[in-house]
């Protein structure tokens, strides 16, 4: 179709034509995968007792060691945050495998070396096979992060690019549900069998993206940037559905040729008119991470022990919150381009911040500053259960996916591979930073601890109530323009603009169509 008979969006840009189809639903559905991780096992008894015989013996200990510090083992702590560190310096290298190889390329390395880290972790027979083993699930992790988002929304219609984007959290959360369930019923089984089943249980995800990598197409993006012209048209035809993808397919030609003239672009993130997409690129997975919700998901077996759970019941604890976990993801799928993405995260905060207020007046009560507790009632320990999955429905329907959709479609196309490698490298550093001090935290900061990450949940809620426009139902290429019209970010655009070949006011006017 010619360029005056394409229909706009409301944001006045081109609508493409194109369906959801089967096709692109399988292959993102299957490329969504990727995000599926791995829980933890460090509450299984013989594991603590095989690898972390201190740490055990701590723990076994009569009951007036102080409830905060019980799990305080800086080895611990490096055997699960190692893998984070790894993922953050291999999605640097991912960025540049991505580009000059493929997406498809960068999840087969994601798969196998995932797939590998999950064989030596489920053999480990000393601390380093699991540290090893850590790593490279890290490595892999670090892969699919950096490609499988980018392959999601390059594969999406522009109008399901939202729900398919967060399709990635959404796995994230089924692999987490998963792994607790498993780590539940493992947990029963006698001796080593349990912790090496749930470690090694890693294997089936890492052989569903491995596969998956190896059967999905590439996409067009991909195909035009490696020189496939003519494939890469077939292909989109094909992934949308109808014949008339003329002007989607030559924008994106346009798109390839400007990101080519591009020689730094990392240089280039730094010029003035970008600063608005480089505040986000870090400070969004930045306050993802300080919402805390790691310290829920990855220590809660830990945390529910701590506050005088059993084994068992703290890991049907995890599974609850798991599932909350899981089910108010949904919720975003449906609500994002309704409701819009500012009133998630708004309401989404306050949600949080009232939680972990109460968990903290809840713990503070009962455990004072000593630490020393009799049982717990039961009632008491449901209520605070009971604010922990609240809280986690606030974190999974706003800060959850959003981390990932909002900075994906911020970033012009000519900064978007770098500036991607930056929310990722910055997600991965505070996963890890939280990781490596939450244990040493709690048994510093005691019932604080949930105070502090309040106290960083109400900087963000007031920084997404200034700082962040609504991006929702606007076209990606045309995203310059909430930024022109920003009370704040206004101030760093330059006068004139020409994306998508429509020149743009400092005001976010259009001019004219150039
Ligand atoms: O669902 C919780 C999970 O989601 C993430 O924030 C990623 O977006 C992880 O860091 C966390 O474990």
């Amino acid at each position: 179709m010619a360029g005056g008979g394409i229909p706009m969006a409301p944001g006045g840009d081109k609508a493409y034509p194109g369906n959801l189809t089967l096709y692109v639903t399988f292959t993102c559905v299957v490329a969504a995968m990727g995000g599926l991780i791995f829980g933890g096992v460090t509450a299984m008894d013989p594991f603590l007792k095989k690898f972390f015989p201190s740490v055990y013996r701590k723990q076994a200990a009569d009951t007036s060691t102080n409830q905060y510090c019980k799990f305080d083992s800086g080895t611990l702590t490096m055997f699960t945050s190692s893998l984070y560190l790894a993922a953050l310096l291999s999605s640097l290298v991912a960025s540049t495998v991505t580009r000059t190889l493929g997406r498809k390329l960068s999840m087969l390395f994601g798969g196998a070396l995932f797939c590998a880290g999950a064989l030596i972790n489920g053999f480990a027979q000393a601390v380093w096979m699991l540290i090893v083993g850590r790593i490279l699930l890290g490595f892999g992790i670090g892969f699919a992060n950096q490609s499988v988002p980018l392959y999601l929304s390059e594969m999406a219609p522009y109008k399901y690019r939202g729900s398919l984007n967060i399709g990635f959290q959404l796995s994230i959360t089924i692999g987490i549900l998963v792994a607790n369930v498993l780590n539940y019923f493992f947990n029963k089984l006698d001796g080593n069998l349990g912790w090496r089943l749930s470690l090694g249980g890693a294997v089936v995800p890492a052989l569903i993206i491995t596969v998956g990598s190896l059967i999905l197409p590439e996409t067009p993006n991909s195909m035009i940037e490696r020189g496939k012209t003519e494939k890469a048209r077939s292909r989109l035809r094909r992934i949308r559905g109808v014949d008339d993808i003329d002007e989607e397919f030559n924008d994106l030609i346009y798109a390839s040729e400007e990101s080519r003239k591009i020689e730094h672009p990392w240089r280039n993130l730094l010029q003035k008119k970008y600063r608005p997409q480089l505040t986000m690129a870090i400070l969004i997975p930045f306050f993802q991470q300080l919402t805390g919700i790691n310290v829920i998901m990855f220590y809660a077996p830990v945390l529910f022990k701590t506050i005088g759970f059993h084994s068992d019941a703290s890991l049907m604890s995890a599974v609850i919150t798991g599932s909350v976990n899981v089910l108010a993801t949904c919720v975003s799928i449906y609500g994002v381009d309704k409701w819009g993405r500012r009133f998630l995260f708004l309401e989404g905060g306050t949600q949080m911040l009232i939680c972990q207020v109460a968990v903290a007046i809840f713990i503070g009560i009962k455990f004072g500053i000593n630490g020393h507790a009799d049982d717990l009632p039961k009632w008491y320990a449901i209520v605070v259960v009971l604010f922990i999955c609240i809280y986690v429905a606030g974190f999974a329907w706003s800060w959850g996916p959003l981390g990932w959709l909002v900075p994906s479609e911020i970033f012009p196309l000519e900064i978007r591979s770098a500036a991607q490698s930056i929310n990722v490298s910055v997600n991965m550093i505070f996963t890890f930073i939280i990781a490596q001090l939450f244990l040493t935290m709690l048994c510093h900061f005691k019932f604080g601890l949930f105070l502090f990450f309040a106290f960083w949940v109400v900087v963000m809620t007031i920084f997404v109530y200034f700082f962040l426009p609504e991006t929702k139902n606007i076209p990606i290429e045309e995203m310059v323009i909430v930024w022109k019209k920003h009370w704040f970010w206004s101030r760093f655009m330059v006068d004139v603009d020409y994306p998508n070949g429509v020149e743009l006011s400092k005001g976010g006017d259009i001019i004219k169509k150039v």
